[in-house]
């Protein structure tokens, strides 16, 4: 059974996926009022109020997956989370529609006054020479962060009639082109803008962006539209602007403290607000709440999730390609990392044969994580074997190679330890199974597979008898038998799968065997 804790409010329908299965349990509780049980969950799923910080993620010892029904994860610390190895999920498109019509509809509701008109409507006022407002028609609206939203708010201005500039650094010519826009630097949109509206995540980077700097290089007269996070535009700095006038009016969805509380800059006539609402439609919060319902149960299920923050994105089409070697690749790393049971610096992953067409970053991270398993207490998986790898002074890198040794696909990994080098080769045979073809230098053929002893020997007759017997002596029956050597007379090596684990006593009595130079216990 996997407990779910909903803290947020999330559409009721949207989680009809995870009520209809048996396997889960929903708790609908805020953090606080499950202080006692923070432990015992396996899913957190929120919206922007919860906090998933690194003090609650450090008591909710269970967790493996967090959602977020909507897209911005500013309010999760992703890091925290990807260093106790829980992924974090998020519904990218879901509110996007909404959010781009509430920008419009505060765009409009600003420059047409509409919130004030209507107060004063209200208040049995009969003012219309007050609230005379400019058209839309005709304006420049930058918009800084070019992403789903801002491109939607795109889309409407120029249905308005307005001409779009753009602000993203990351944002390619063609898409620009394609959706009707020009890109400029920042501080062209700055100044030529008659209305700004930003549409990007809050980072390191983007925190303060419309700050005193930025802010006097905009058009006196200039319209400020933040639909998207508080702190793009720096609230304190946005004061002086709106008291001089350069600044004509804001409309602002997103706080940096949400609720503001008593904000001074809610004293200004001109600074409409609504309380976070862009994702709040009900479509929105139906799509937010289901994919990110349906991505859980993909994760339960042991499928890819796709919208992942700290994994790489695979679809169930990729994955299903990729699952095969996702499992050798963790089977290698394992076995790669008991037998250099000594520190290592550096791994390098080679793919050849079909694996190579493949998204193989998976496969590498699946590979890290099988080889960090032995050597670290805590949990190690896909999602932090990157982190982990590096925190160790590990590094990893990937090649492509043509070498398949007579293979359909193989993926070889080389481990670079002090003084030490270990190669291991592996292929996946469909219908068959895994089976590991080269192994410190010598050629072979065996699965990774379940309680397996490693045997260095010199080539001499009568070994394979040495070492059954003092197997047969300590009670141990032998599965399987490979031998390889490099050549005749020369360095030999056996692989054992063992219907038990051995214990020191038995690796010690093997290492007593005249010619045996090396006794390894392998789990796989
Ligand atoms: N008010 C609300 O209820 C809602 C707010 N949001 C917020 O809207 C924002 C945008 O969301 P989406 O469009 O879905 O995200 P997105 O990821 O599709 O787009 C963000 C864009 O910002 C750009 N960007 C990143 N750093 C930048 C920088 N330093 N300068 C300029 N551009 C930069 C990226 O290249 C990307 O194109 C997010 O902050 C999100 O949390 C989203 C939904 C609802
Ligand atoms: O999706 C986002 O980034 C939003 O800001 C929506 O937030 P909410 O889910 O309404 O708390």
């Amino acid at each position: 059974m996997f407990r779910v804790l909903v803290s947020d409010a999330i559409s009721e329908e949207g989680l009809t996926p995870l009520r209809t299965s048996a396997n889960i349990d929903i708790v609908q509780k805020k953090v606080g009022e499950v202080e006692d049980e923070l432990h015992t969950f396996d899913a957190l799923l929120v919206r922007s109020a919860t906090k998933v910080t690194e003090e609650l993620l450090e008591k909710m010892t269970k967790l493996k997956i967090v959602g977020r029904a909507g897209v911005g994860v500013d309010n999760i610390d992703v890091d925290a989370a990807t260093k106790r190895g829980i992924v974090v999920i998020n519904a990218p498109n879901g509110n996007t529609i909404s959010a781009a019509e509430h920008t419009f509809a505060m765009m409009a509701a600003l420059v047409r006054r509409i919130p004030q008109a209507h107060i004063s409507v209200k208040s049995r006022e009969w003012n219309r020479s007050a609230f005379v407002g400019n058209e839309l028609f005709g304006k420049k609206l930058g918009v800084i962060g070019f992403g789903r939203i801002g491109s939607e708010v795109a889309k409407r201005a120029r249905a308005f009639g307005m001409t779009v500039h753009v602000y993203d650094p990351f944002l390619t010519k063609e898409r620009a082109e394609k959706l009707g826009v020009s890109i400029h630097s920042l501080d062209e949109v700055l100044a030529s803008a008659d209305i700004i509206t930003v549409h990007t995540p809050l980072t390191k980077e983007t925190r303060g962006l419309l700050g005193t700097e930025n802010l006097a290089k905009t058009k006196k007269g200039v319209y400020l539209v933040n639909c998207a996070r508080g702190g793009i535009i720096d609230e304190q700095a946005l004061i002086p602007f709106l008291e001089s006038g350069h600044v004509a009016g804001v409309a602002l969805d997103v706080f940096e403290q949400e609720p503001p509380g008593d904000h001074p800059l809610l004293a200004f006539d001109n600074v409409i607000t609504t309380p976070h609402l862009g994702a709040s439609t009900v479509e929105a919060q139906l799509n937010v709440a289901t994919q990110v319902a349906e991505e859980l149960l993909h994760f339960f299920e042991g499928q890819p999730v796709t919208s992942s923050i700290n994994l790489p994105a695979l679809s169930k089409d990729v994955y299903e390609k990729i699952q095969s070697f996702y499992h050798l690749g963790r089977k290698l790393g394992l076995i790669a990392s008991q037998f250099m049971n000594i520190p290592v610096q550096e791994l390098s992953v080679t793919y050849a044969g079909t694996v190579a067409d493949l998204e193989t970053t998976y496969i590498t991270r699946s590979l890290l994580a099988g080889f960090l398993r032995p050597r670290v207490a805590s949990t190690v998986n896909e999602v932090n074997a990157a982190m982990v790898a590096k925190e160790r002074g590990i590094t990893y890198g990937e090649k492509f190679s043509d070498e398949t040794h007579g293979y359909a696909n193989c993926i070889s990994l080389t481990v670079h330890g002090e003084n030490k080098t270990f190669t291991i080769k592996g292929t996946h045979v469909p219908n068959y199974g895994d089976r590991i073809v080269h192994f410190n230098g010598v050629a072979i053929d065996f699965a990774p597979e379940g309680h397996l002893l490693y045997i260095q020997h010199q080539d001499r007759p009568g070994m394979i008898g040495k070492v059954g017997n003092v197997l047969g002596a300590h009670d141990v029956n032998i599965a399987t038998m490979q031998v390889g050597r490099q050549e005749a007379g020369g360095k030999a090596m056996m692989i054992l799968s063992l219907d038990k684990p051995v214990d020191d006593a038995v690796l010690n009595a093997l290492a007593q065997i005249d010619d045996i130079e090396t006794v390894k216990r392998l789990e796989a």
